[in-house]
């Protein structure tokens, strides 16, 4: 952690989006952790901008009550307020606002030589606009770039969005954040794998008949509901964050884990992600949405997907994994899991399906959990399930980050490691391309269930895990 912190030079962090949903409920209270946790640099501004002419003092009131909110309290509140600053009226190529005075006026107290870091907090729609005001207003050069997701919301919006950023920014200025790539619990997907012989062995689809990347969550959209129904659950969740996991279960093995050689892992096997057959999605919207204040009163947007992805490599021909995200159900989790093939030659029948399964919780600081079938103690023979539970937090030493903290410390030391590359995105559009373009039609749900009928047959034999 000490040398982490030593790598980083002063630096001037702007936010985009600083009053925005994001903003509050993560990246302020992420940026917050790193500070109490002595992660930043000693010398460091963060400057929030928005469309509004809000005070500095304005600013730090709402900072504050994200802070206590969403965060883990304010005990060093004055020494993290006295850095903050805000720069309103917007930030447009015809008219920067304040922000560039804001930024130089900040230089006075960091120095000349600080790092610029932009954080774009924004919605997908507004990235392009505001990388061309980077360029326009010379607040581009040497500064490092964060794009939110959805980087793109088609492949052909991709492809000018990439065209465009590269006008103005190196791609090594770039990081595409991906926040569920910062999970403790997806970090070790690769690292338990590559580090334990018995788990790489069975690593493959010899020995894994599904994979599910199960994200339900009975949270609704009601605070950014102009944001969500122009984006809906396919764009929010499941090409961004559901792809990117399984790619981090699909990869290679790279040649080290350094940042070039995770990368390249992660994007090559996205390359082999095969285009979705809509027969093999289901989508579908809660009973209510339309009532949102934001939503349009006829919208079909989606706010559950569930679909079948196959990936086209010979550790993984033929093992489908099943996807599924979804707004207002009956639980919320975040589990991938692995489920293992019954041996076959056993001289045991009727094993269940679920019987032997490797699973990671990727919510909170995570846990690997590991379901196996046994001998249910006592006279009789009978079979049974049990459950061993590795909670992340129980490790010796574990000190572990919020995956906003941990990708924004990454930011700040230039480590792209877990940021998502252009390539691999390219192909994510071209996988999804069937159905953004002809999508089947949204099936209706009840709030409180865990989406449309029609979701859980795409999981048989053993059906979700998550119910
Ligand atoms: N919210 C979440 O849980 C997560 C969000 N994200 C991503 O983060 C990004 C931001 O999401 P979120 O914070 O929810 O979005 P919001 O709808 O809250 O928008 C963020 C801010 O952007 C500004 N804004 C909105 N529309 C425009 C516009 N047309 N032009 C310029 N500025 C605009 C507003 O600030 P102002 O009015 O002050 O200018 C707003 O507060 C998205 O890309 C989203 O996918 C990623 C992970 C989780
Ligand atoms: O990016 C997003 O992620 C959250 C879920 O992630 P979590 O780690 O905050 O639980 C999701 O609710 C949101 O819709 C989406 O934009």
């Amino acid at each position: 952690m000490m040398d982490r912190m030593a790598s980083v030079q002063p630096t001037i962090f702007v936010l985009f989006g600083a009053t925005g949903d994001l903003a509050k409920r993560m990246v302020l209270p992420s940026f917050y952790q790193l500070h109490v946790e002595g992660l930043l640099p000693e010398k460091w501004v963060l400057i929030g901008n928005g469309r509004h002419d809000t005070s500095d003092d304005e600013f730090r009131d709402h900072v504050r009550g994200a802070l206590e909110e969403f965060g883990s309290g304010t005990e060093d509140w004055d020494s993290f307020a006295e850095r903050i600053r805000f720069a309103g009226k917007g930030f447009t190529v015809d008219d920067p606002g304040a922000l560039p005075d804001v930024v130089d006026d900040a230089r006075k107290d960091v120095g000349d030589d600080a790092q610029l870091v932009h954080y774009i907090a924004l919605p997908p729609s507004t990235f392009e606009d505001y990388t061309k005001a980077l360029g326009a207003h010379d607040l581009a050069e040497g500064a490092r770039v964060v794009y939110e997701k959805p980087f793109g919301t088609s492949e052909k919006n991709f492809e000018e969005l990439d065209k465009a950023v590269h006008e103005v920014l190196d791609e090594k200025q770039v990081y595409r954040i991906d926040h569920f790539l910062g999970k403790e619990a997806t970090q070790n997907l690769h690292v338990l794998r590559f580090a334990n012989g018995m788990v790489d062995g069975i690593w493959n689809a010899e020995h894994v008949a599904q994979v599910q990347i199960d994200v339900p969550e009975t949270l609704d959209i009601d605070d950014r509901a102009e944001f969500y129904d122009h984006t809906g659950a396919v764009l929010d969740m499941l090409v961004t964050h559901l792809f990117q996991v399984a790619a981090e279960i699909a990869m290679e093995p790279p040649a080290s884990l350094k940042a070039d050689d995770l990368q390249s892992a992660r994007e090559t096997v996205i390359g082999s992600f095969r285009p979705l057959d809509v027969s093999e999605v289901v989508l579908g919207q809660y009973d209510g949405y339309r009532d949102v204040d934001g939503v349009a009163d006829d919208s079909t947007v989606d706010t559950f997907v569930a679909a079948k992805l196959w990936v086209d490599t010979e550790r993984w021909r033929g093992v489908p994994f099943l996807l599924r995200t979804g707004k207002k159900l009956g639980v919320s989790a975040q589990r991938v899991s692995l489920v293992f093939r019954k041996p076959p030659k056993s001289p045991l029948t009727e094993l269940p399906d679920d019987g032997t399964v490797l699973s990671f919780d990727l919510s909170g600081n995570g846990a690997i959990d590991v379901a196996m079938t046994v001998k249910e103690p006592g006279p009789d023979f009978d079979l049974s399930v049990g459950h061993l539970s590795l909670p992340l937090k129980s490790v010796p030493d574990a000190e572990p980050l919020s995956p906003y903290s941990r990708l924004i410390l990454d930011v700040l030391n230039g480590d792209r490691s877990l940021f998502t590359r252009p390539d691999g995105l390219a192909h994510v559009w071209k996988v999804a391309a069937p159905l953004l373009n002809d999508p089947p039609q949204v099936q209706a749900y009840a709030p409180g269930s865990m989406g449309p009928d029609a979701a859980g047959d795409l999981a048989s034999p053993c059906g979700w895990l998550v119910s």
